[in-house]
């Protein structure tokens, strides 16, 4: 149990995009490059086939081997140290083939999301059916993946934490992909008994809120924009740790600015992770187009992005830390010790 209970996401860990050739197959020889990309960043930890992995438009097969290939080129290299998959599916039994194959590839976490096309009623529905993929893969961190605005479904993952708990022996923790910092703190703020850290591993999936997120306890960032601007979003992390908010706000705001980029291309591509694979393309790793119903920008449109990223100066900020900042555990505020603001009077 202790890999289980001493395994930890944190600071920023890349949800990694499926690198695609021009005639839609998976490039798994692309995948070599791509690691080395990250791990140059600084990139330790790794999150395989979810939103931004496109892992709903992929094939079990596909899905299977890209999580071999980046275990050959990743782990057994050296440059990834953990590896987590993203195993939901559209039924149970794809998403617990998919967590035994997880497991006997050797991967480190796996994630699922809820049922999402008979969308369960009860909160117990969604703890039972995670708990028989769990099942799957006994051995192996487990983490449910909330992505509301995507799967459509909405459920209070504070009650969801306290009530798997109890039947997911490998439960440890959550990719919190919405904006209801409110529950978030919820979740953070459940500790252990005498411990004052989170008893729960907490990895937040809006990067346009990720400083807001830190405040409230959260243990990092599992998302897509560390990929194509990863200074940034270290330093989000390090400010913020750091209560430098003046600067850590600047740090978000170049954040927001890029995602209101992918937003106002994301609808006439099919998806914000075409605009996403777009401007990866433009930092230089090329991963290829997205599959449909998703497609790549035209000549055209890949320059109005490009002179769109300009006009913010994106391409001006240092996004290729020296520091490699972000692969430091970034210090979660809720276990700092309160600065003491008094003033100390001259004796
Ligand atoms: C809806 C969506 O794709 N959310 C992204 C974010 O990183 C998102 O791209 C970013 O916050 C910009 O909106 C991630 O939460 C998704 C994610 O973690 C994943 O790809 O598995």
């Amino acid at each position: 149990m202790s890999k289980i209970r001493d395994f930890k996401l944190e600071g920023l860990v890349p949800a990694v995009f499926t690198p695609m050739t021009t005639d839609g197959a998976i490039d798994y020889d692309k995948i070599d490059a791509y690691s080395r990309y990250l791990s140059d960043l600084g990139v330790k930890q790794v999150f395989l086939n979810g939103t931004t992995g496109e892992g709903f438009s992929l094939t079990l097969d596909e899905r299977k081997k890209i999580v071999e290939t980046w275990v050959r080129v990743g782990k057994e290299s050296g440059r990834i140290r953990d590896i987590v998959v993203h195993v939901g599916s559209l039924n149970m039994h794809d998403s617990q083939e998919l967590a035994k194959h997880a497991a006997v590839a050797g991967v480190d976490a796996i994630a699922t999301v809820p049922p999402l096309f008979f969308k369960p009623s009860k909160l117990e529905y969604i703890v039972e059916y995670c708990k028989k993929i769990a099942e799957a893969a006994p051995n192996v961190p487990f983490y449910y993946y909330h992505i509301p605005t995507m799967t459509g479904v909405e459920v209070n993952i504070e009650d969801f934490l306290v009530m798997a708990s109890k039947e997911i022996p490998s439960l440890v923790g959550a990719k919190f992909s919405s904006k209801d910092l409110v529950d978030f703190l919820g979740c953070t703020q459940l500790t252990a008994p005498n411990r004052s850290d989170s008893k729960y591993n907490l990895m937040f999936g809006c990067d346009e809120q990720l400083m807001a997120a830190m405040v409230m306890g959260g243990h990092g960032s599992v998302g897509s924009t560390p990929n194509l601007m990863w200074g940034t979003m270290a330093r989000v992390l390090q400010l913020t740790a750091q209560g430098n908010f003046p600067e850590a706000r600047k740090e978000q705001l170049r954040c927001q600015k890029t995602v209101r980029i992918m937003l106002k291309y994301g609808p006439q591509l099919g998806g914000n992770v075409a605009a996403l694979k777009a401007i990866l393309a433009l930092v230089g790793m090329d991963t290829g187009p997205p599959r449909a119903p998703m497609r790549a920008p035209s000549a055209e449109e890949a320059r109005a992005i490009k002179a769109d990223l300009n006009a913010i100066g994106f391409f001006n900020w240092d996004n290729q830390p020296a520091t490699n900042l972000a692969s430091q555990p970034a210090t979660n505020l809720a276990s700092q010790p309160a600065t003491n603001h008094r003033r100390k009077t001259a004796r």
